[in-house]
């Protein structure tokens, strides 16, 4: 009977799908007969030569509008086949016969990610629900911190409390930061009422406390400097060197790693790091699938494992399934979400693509197979060693690791006999990658510093499927940025390396047709192609303003049929965004907010990620990962908590904003009048319209610099730098578009 039942389903999410059509059709079609109207009305404006139309204008608004209907056109793809998946864990074959897992951990900075924060995310992994033997947790520390190092081992000493108490009450959230705050004895489970229980967990948190005040003791007494000048260290924590006496209690192995560091070495950044972890657990654990998790974002769901085994040990789609994404969540997120932190628009986007050929990689929360990102299937012994070792490096354990059939070298209890410590350390050394085929066709790629998206990419490109999987528990839970600054550098971060991707000769418009399906590049290519929009939204935020103060209107008026177009385009594209938001559970406010932060993530993001992505690509400027700061300040998550805007950020991020703001502003004061007086209403209907959506959607901006005298509120030097950047604009935007 077992059999027959399925361990997974796909469901097309019927409902969606037929809005999402629909709106395509409709929004296309609406969209041809606006090209068709810029087109006919430019060629006249050529052919009767009118003095009194100028072209520039006219020409930037079409350009903008062909752009952004360019990216909805890609967009679309996305929108085609929305899918949802369900999985049966309790069908699965019974634990002997579970693959095993490796686990890989990427820290870098015990500062800016905190050292207790990160031993949850640790304890949390090796708390999972899975058999001990078939687990083993990587830890990767690209800081080389002897505070994290030290800091491991207390969370294995933890460890030996916290395993057994989850094992024996079956616990649900392994987290113990996340347990403790959030009571799970109110579960329903009567396990949880008995005494026994109530005591024991009293021990444990009791336990917990130590442990994190030894944590911070550590912190106190050792220097948190991370190095870049120094060896490798890889070392398998165990009670010996942890100090404490062996029990039966089973664990999941744990390796420390820190790899070789070198100034003036390129390493790769959080895809270096995944490499080593390959390579060194290659010759540990070699486990057939692997767990990739940032530091900042905890298992919540121990069973996440289990799940995407439904999807891997289902021989429908197993050979092709290279990896199965879940998304990312957070638990910081509060209702009213002012910065769009969850990146609310982003995740339906993988329930589409997961539609066509499976979900894009995020960068954490998913288990990967090993073999797809080796980009080989049965290593034999007879392949040309030679060959492997240009594709895989010169260690010849490690190429013994690929064959199926490789006994691994180091058992969990023993230390690693000498020779084999010696190898891994090799495998950990800053110059193996060199001359081989490692961050290219091998492990994750280093081509863009958005790793995750240029390796999913390739993947794909090499005919892996994948799978999306979103539970109603959400499996992984993540600290999301909710500061102005952090969110605006991490993001101009991600447009960066989309750029790099985008103009390069991996450009998904013309590398992924020729690989994989069209409606699936397109998917590709609207994230490589994103960064684009910041001329249209520049443009728009500028040009039909200054064309309304000097009487040039740019739209058709009021009474013309082809003002029906416009309007439609408009109001079409805001309804469907206000039932993407619904049908995820939000309410109008949400839309409100996306809406905001759309426009200052195109005005400053795609801005400087693109500057930043070309300087990069033309060697001005060294490509960088800034990780984002993860210690919680009180003041900045306060505001965050109570709803309100800190627009305590660079000056160079804000004035952008602040000058189109007050642009609009005293255009749209002087637009009105203008208007009345000279009878042009019908005309300048859209063009008076743009400003005013503009301000009241970023409503908290003018809060900000002009009637908020707290700390939070834009720096007055900021605000008066954007006036006279406003003046500048006013004078010389004219003089260019007039004549
Ligand atoms: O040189 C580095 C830099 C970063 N990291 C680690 O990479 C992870 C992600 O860094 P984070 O600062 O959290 O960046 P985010 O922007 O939040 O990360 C998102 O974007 C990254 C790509 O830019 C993806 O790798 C991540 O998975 C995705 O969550 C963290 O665990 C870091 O410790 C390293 O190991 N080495
Ligand atoms: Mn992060």
């Amino acid at each position: 009977m077992e059999n027959t039942l399925p361990i997974n389903l796909r469901r097309v999410k019927k409902t969606n799908l037929i809005i999402n059509r629909l709106h395509i059709f409709t929004q296309g079609f609406a969209l041809l007969a606006l090209i068709y109207y810029r087109t006919n009305f430019l060629f006249q404006i050529i052919k009767i030569r009118d003095k009194n139309t100028p072209f520039l204008p006219h020409a930037l608004v079409f350009l903008s509008e062909l752009i952004l209907s360019f990216l909805w056109v890609l967009s679309q793809a996305f929108q085609w086949n929305p899918i949802s998946r369900k999985v049966f864990p309790e069908r699965l074959p019974g634990n002997d016969k579970l693959p095993s897992i490796d686990v890989f951990i990427c820290t870098t900075n015990p500062i800016k990610e905190p050292s207790v924060d990160v031993m949850n995310t640790l304890i949390s992994a090796m708390a999972l629900d899975y058999p001990a033997d078939k687990l083993h947790v990587y830890l990767s520390d690209d800081g080389g911190s002897s505070v994290t190092f030290q800091a491991v081992k207390e969370a294995w000493k933890f460890l030996k409390w916290w395993i057994p108490f989850c094992r024996k009450y079956e616990v649900k959230t392994r987290c113990p930061v996340a347990y403790f705050s959030a009571d799970e004895s109110k579960d329903e489970n009567e396990k949880f009422s008995s005494t026994e229980f109530i005591a024991e967990k009293k021990k444990i948190e009791k336990k917990y406390e130590e442990f994190k005040r030894r944590i911070l003791k550590i912190i106190e007494n050792t220097s948190s400097f991370t190095s870049r000048d120094h060896d490798p260290l890889i070392q398998v924590i165990n009670d010996e060197n942890c100090g404490v006496d062996s029990d039966k209690t089973e664990m999941p192995l744990l390796v420390y790693v820190s790899r070789e560091k070198r100034p003036f070495h390129s390493h790769h950044f959080k895809a270096g790091a995944l490499n080593v972890l390959l390579r060194v657990s290659g010759l540990i654990s070699n486990s057939p699938y692997i767990l990739v998790l940032d530091c900042d974002m905890y298992c919540n769901d121990p069973t996440s494992g289990r799940q995407a085994m439904c999807f891997f040990l289902d021989p429908k789609i197993s050979p092709k399934l290279g990896f199965v994404q879940f998304p990312q969540k957070f638990h910081n997120i509060r209702e009213n979400d002012i910065y769009d932190s969850q990146l609310r628009f982003f995740w339906p986007k993988l329930e589409g693509v997961d539609g066509l050929r499976g979900s894009m990689l995020v960068g954490t929360g998913f288990y990967i197979k090993r073999e797809a990102l080796y980009r080989t299937s049965n290593v034999q012994e007879d392949n040309d060693l030679v060959q492997l070792q240009k594709a895989f490096g010169p260690s010849y354990e490690f190429i013994k690791s690929l064959q199926q059939n490789y006994k691994l070298n180091a058992s969990r209890d023993e230390e690693f006999s000498g020779v084999s410590l010696k190898e891994i350390r090799f495998l950990a050394s800053c110059g193996y990658d060199n001359n081989t085929k490692w961050g290219k066709e091998v492990g994750f790629r280093y081509f863009s510093v958005l790793e995750d998206y240029f390796t999913s990419f390739n993947l794909h490109c090499n005919g892996w499927i994948s799978v999306y999987l979103d539970p109603a528990k959400p499996c992984f839970l993540g600290s999301a940025t909710t500061n102005l600054n952090e969110i605006i550098v991490q993001y101009t971060r991600w447009v960066a390396g989309l750029v790099e991707v985008a103009v390069s000769r991996f450009s998904p418009l013309i590398y992924g047709p020729l690989r994989m399906s069209t409606l699936q590049s397109m998917c590709y290519a609207n994230s490589a192609y994103d960064f684009l929009i910041f001329l249209p939204v520049y443009c728009l935020a500028i040009v039909p303003q200054l064309c309304l103060l000097h009487g040039i209107h740019l739209y058709p008026k009021v009474t013309n049929p082809f003002f029906i177009v416009f309007s439609f385009l408009f109001l079409s594209s805001q309804l469907k965004h206000i039932q993407e938001v619904f049908s995820s559970g939000h309410s109008i406010r949400t839309w409100a907010i996306e809406q905001r932060i759309w426009m200052l993530r195109s005005l400053t993001c795609y801005m400087y990620g693109t500057l930043n992505g070309i300087s990069e690509m033309i060697g001005l400027r060294a490509a960088s990962f800034l990780p984002t700061d993860k210690a919680e300040n009180d003041e900045q998550s306060k505001l965050y908590q109570m709803g309100i805007y800190d627009f305590q950020a660079s000056g160079l991020l804000l004035a952008p904003l602040c000058t189109l703001y007050i642009l609009n502003v005293v255009v749209f004061i002087i637009g009105v009048p203008k208007i009345f007086h000279i009878r042009q209403a019908s005309k300048m209907f859209i063009q008076l319209f743009i400003p005013l959506f503009g301000i009241l959607i970023n409503y908290p901006l003018f809060e900000g610099m002009f009637l908020r005298k707290d700390d939070g509120r834009v720096a007055p030097s900021i605000t008066i730098l954007s006036a006279a950047l406003c003046i500048i604009i006013l004078s010389f935007g004219s003089l260019a578009l007039i004549y």
